[in-house]
């Protein structure tokens, strides 16, 4: 089986994804770091040197000719789903999960993480939730064409399991 989660930056997608993948004894893959290998540097250093049309172009790439295992959870990018025909790649290729979160809790936890997101611009506070909240807007109708819609608070990995075998 092959599983893809989905959601904005910060809903859980690279922490959940290798939660469930160790428990279900399948392999991990992001395509975040994936693209990071590939490229031979960070997504912000990539932003900067080609910029975001050129991102795009080469994350729908990596989806798209990646070797995955029969089993596999996959973590994408939170932009992914909605550049291209990816939404619909995913779908014919393996089940979709979304994380759905509120604005105020996604911008909880990316308010605390250290790693630089660069759509971000360094948002903090008020900030921050305004504009995930508009960004989310943009793409909430991608994310919910996933086949399967996951409350993002007190996820267990049991539960995950549960709901990908439905
Ligand atoms: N269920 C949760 N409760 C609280 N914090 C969480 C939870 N899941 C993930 N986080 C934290 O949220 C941040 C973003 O998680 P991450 O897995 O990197 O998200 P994504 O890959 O979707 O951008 C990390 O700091 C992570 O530790
Ligand atoms: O939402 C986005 O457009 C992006 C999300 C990031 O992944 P995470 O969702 O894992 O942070 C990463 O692909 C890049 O910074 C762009
Ligand atoms: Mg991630």
């Amino acid at each position: 089986m092959r599983l893809f989660f989905i959601g904005f930056m910060g809903c859980g997608k690279t922490t959940w994804g290798r939660k469930l993948a160790n428990h279900l004894g399948y392999e991990f893959m992001d395509l975040d770091h994936v693209l990071e290998e590939k490229a031979g540097m960070t997504i912000a250093e990539y932003f900067t040197a080609h910029g975001q049309d050129a991102f795009r172009e080469l994350e729908s790439s990596i989806l798209k000719e990646t070797n995955y295992p029969e089993n596999v959870v996959v973590s994408t990018g939170g932009g992914l789903p909605c550049f291209f025909d990816n939404m619909d790649w995913m779908n014919a290729n393996g089940k979709t999960l979304y994380i759905k979160l509120s604005p105020k809790t996604l911008a909880e936890r990316l308010d605390k993480g250290k790693t630089t997101r660069p759509l971000l611009h360094g948002l903090h506070g008020e900030e921050l939730v305004s504009f995930i909240a508009e960004k989310l807007g943009e793409r909430v109708s991608f994310y919910e064409q996933a086949t399967h819609i996951i409350n993002g608070i007190d996820m267990t990995v049991e539960g995950l399991a549960t709901t990908v075998n439905q």
